[in-house]
């Protein structure tokens, strides 16, 4: 590794080229989370944008329109570029440029690869057309899908020296992963049932008689729509509540990059609250201005106090 003057190691160009893929992919696909990437340091950010690269490939071959087992196929070589990059591998010439990149993060920052190994592990559970009864069931595939990414994500922040109970900082990052992909699952209800998916847990369709599914922007006859989705938006809301206890043992910069993420879905979930049957008709989504509101709040900390005070007033 060459390094400057200064001594500091320096990063050369095909790993920088492979970053700045990664970068793009990033900036194009992220619509809700490059709003908190883009607020970290220079290391940190690529770092994040290669395991994004990464992670929406696995997710892009789950969604994707081959048949089954042309996706596992796939999916068994995301695996085995995972089991180079733990070999040491990959080197710098290598053709996959988000290989490269994550090749160089996992060297750089202690991030537990083997989150990405439960992330494909989820996807493949979405290729099995895997349904959930209960939420600890639906909560396992959360963990792999959405906590591996908190978790490989803590990775790249790392916690401040001294953080108090820093030992459970992976938990809570988990934690805010099943917050994100809850709010997810409810935000493209719609998408996903035209896809024949459906995530919610059927005790929790059978309990506001809607097990017969939601296929068009009107709720089921005789379904307690609305009933079901805040049943579910009080769970997201607890799980925000519990995993942003992360946050005061980040870094500022890492710290705002997770104020922003949560805050943004923590938005989302509160305008699905509002209007519970608006998923029916389309996806939700904030305007670009007020993603980036809730960014630049996250950087001054103002999201994760406004949250502490929402949890302090018992409405979570
Ligand atoms: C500690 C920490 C950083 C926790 C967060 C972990 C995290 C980023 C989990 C991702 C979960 C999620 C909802 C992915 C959806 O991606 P998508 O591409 O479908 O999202 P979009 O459609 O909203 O753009």
């Amino acid at each position: 590794m060459s390094r400057d003057v200064t001594g500091t190691p320096q990063t050369s160009p095909p790993v920088l080229a492979a970053y700045s893929y990664c970068e793009a992919v990033t900036g194009q696909q992220a619509g809700n989370f490059s709003y908190g990437i883009r607020l970290l340091p220079t290391a940190k950010r690529r770092a994040m944008s290669a395991l994004y690269a990464f992670s929406r490939r696995i997710d892009d071959i789950g969604d994707g329109t081959l048949d089954p087992e042309s996706k596992r196929l796939r999916l068994e070589d995301a695996r085995t570029t995972l089991d180079r990059i733990r070999a040491g591998d990959i080197d710098e010439d290598d053709t996959d440029p988000v290989a490269v990149a994550l090749a160089h993060a996992v060297r750089r920052f202690p991030i537990p690869i083997g989150g990405l190994d439960e992330l494909i592990d989820g996807v493949q559970m979405d290729v099995r057309g895997e349904t959930y009864e209960t939420w600890d069931e639906l909560a396992h595939y959360c963990r792999c899908v959405a906590g591996a990414i908190g978790r490989l994500s803590l990775g790249i922040f790392g916690t401040v020296p001294g953080a108090r109970d820093a030992a459970r900082a992976p938990e809570y990052a988990d934690t805010l992963g099943l917050a994100l992909q809850l709010t997810n699952i409810l935000r493209d209800v719609r998408e996903d049932a035209a896809n024949g998916r459906t995530y919610l847990p059927s005790e929790d369709l059978a309990k506001f008689g809607c097990s017969a599914g939601f296929h068009s922007a009107l709720p089921p006859a005789g379904a307690d729509f609305t009933g079901l989705v805040h049943f579910e938006v009080r769970r997201a809301r607890a799980l925000f509540a519990e995993g942003m206890k992360l946050l005061p043992m980040l870094d500022r910069r890492s710290g705002a990059c997770v104020a922003a993420m949560s805050g943004i879905y923590r938005r989302l979930l509160e305008r699905i609250a509002e209007e519970p049957t608006a998923v029916l008709r389309g996806r939700v989504s904030l305007p670009g201005h007020e993603k980036a509101l809730v960014a630049v709040r996250g950087l001054s900390g103002y999201d994760a106090r406004s949250v502490h005070r929402q949890t302090a007033r018992g409405r979570v």
